[in-house]
């Protein structure tokens, strides 16, 4: 929301900006992305804006988190949506692979080139190319790639003719490539060739409100759509914290369909993994306490059980020990 000021500088109205967004939905739909969560909102209207653009967007997020499913997005609300979206698999390509791949090659550019072969560059033409886990493409190609992305020029293996490249690049990494950069692993310049617009994507433990809607999304689209959860086992679904984020929601949801015997899914239909890690503990509605009284509840609990001096104490806890005596006094607690 925006205030609209006249000319003295009394707000007379407010404007408010919304953004229409195809490809993402609260509910389940098919081929959309699904959340309502802030986090998720969030990343929603980066998406949007970018995708009215030509930028280089840089996808940043753990795995499972939707990098590639954000990099369709963005090809599909792109004025490009109409031409290719190529996809890019950068991990385990040595360097003859990756030139070969990108650029095409020619009739007997190296033993058993047989025909020459189009390269994806050319394929995407007019599209989009997804390069997905840029981090893994080695260093020597990375040189190559960039000239690539400065000249938007290429030659193809074994090729003597320049050609032209026509397409909007998107890239992703699960690692932190900035970190690479600082190790020497990844060229500085090329990193910022390729972050004109980083996204980070949020891990499944940070938004999750939407876990409820995503199991309810999966469920709907397997083949045993006819089951369903009990609240015990949707609370426990609820409570696991996904390492492989929604991937691995994503096939909790299909093993458990396939688990359960009878229509109503329970907690000992779960599948092993949900069991193995510590459930987080989840605070509901009715069980939220205000600051000042998690703080009393807190003090209340370190008093009793240190026995260091006050000034440590008040060290500790990074305040002052004029402070902490304070809020002893206030509380009504004693430090002994
Ligand atoms: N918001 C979402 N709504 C519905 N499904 C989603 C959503 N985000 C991701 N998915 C699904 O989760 C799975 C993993 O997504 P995707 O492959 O895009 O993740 P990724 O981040 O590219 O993973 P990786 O880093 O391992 O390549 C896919 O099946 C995808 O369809």
């Amino acid at each position: 929301m925006k205030p609209v000021k006249d000319a003295d500088g009394i707000t007379t109205g407010f404007l408010e900006i919304l953004d229409r967004i195809d490809f993402a939905s609260a509910d389940s739909q098919t081929n959309k992305m699904i959340g309502s969560s802030e986090p998720f909102k969030r990343l929603l209207t980066k998406i949007n804006r970018a995708a009215k653009s030509e930028i280089a967007v840089l996808l940043q997020g753990e795995t499972g988190t939707g990098k590639e499913l954000v990099a369709k997005a963005l090809h599909e609300s792109s004025r490009r949506a109409e031409k290719p979206f190529v996809v890019i698999e950068c991990t385990g390509l040595n360097e003859n692979l990756f030139e070969s791949e990108l650029f095409g090659h020619e009739k007997g550019a190296f033993t058993g080139a047989t025909h020459a072969k189009s390269g994806l560059i050319e394929i995407a033409s007019g599209g989009t190319v997804f390069f997905d886990e840029i981090a893994d493409v080695p260093l020597s190609m990375q040189v190559k790639l960039l000239r690539l992305l400065e000249t938007h020029c290429y030659r193809t293996v074994g090729g003597l003719k320049q050609r032209k490249a026509n397409f909007r690049l998107i890239c992703a990494s699960h690692k932190n490539l900035l970190d690479l950069v600082e190790s020497g692993q990844f060229r500085k310049d090329l990193y910022y060739r390729i972050a004109g617009f980083p996204i980070s994507l949020p891990s499944l433990a940070e938004r999750s409100d939407d876990i409820k809607g995503l199991i309810l999304h999966f469920l709907s689209h397997s083949e045993l759509r006819h089951k369903k959860f009990s609240s015990a086992a949707l609370k426990r679904l609820s409570e696991y914290d996904y390492p492989g984020n929604i991937r691995e929601l994503k096939s909790i949801v299909e093993q458990a369909t396939l688990l359960a015997n009878e229509d109503l899914i329970e907690v000992h239909d779960l599948p092993e993994q949900i069991f193995a890690r510590p459930a987080k503990p989840q605070i509901s509605d009715s069980e939220i306490l205000s600051l000042e009284e998690a703080e009393e509840r807190y003090l209340t609990q370190v008093c009793e059980s240190q026995n260091m001096s006050i000034d440590e104490l008040a060290e500790k806890l990074e305040v002052s020990t004029r402070t902490l005596y304070r809020k002893l006094q206030k509380f009504g607690l004693k430090y002994e």
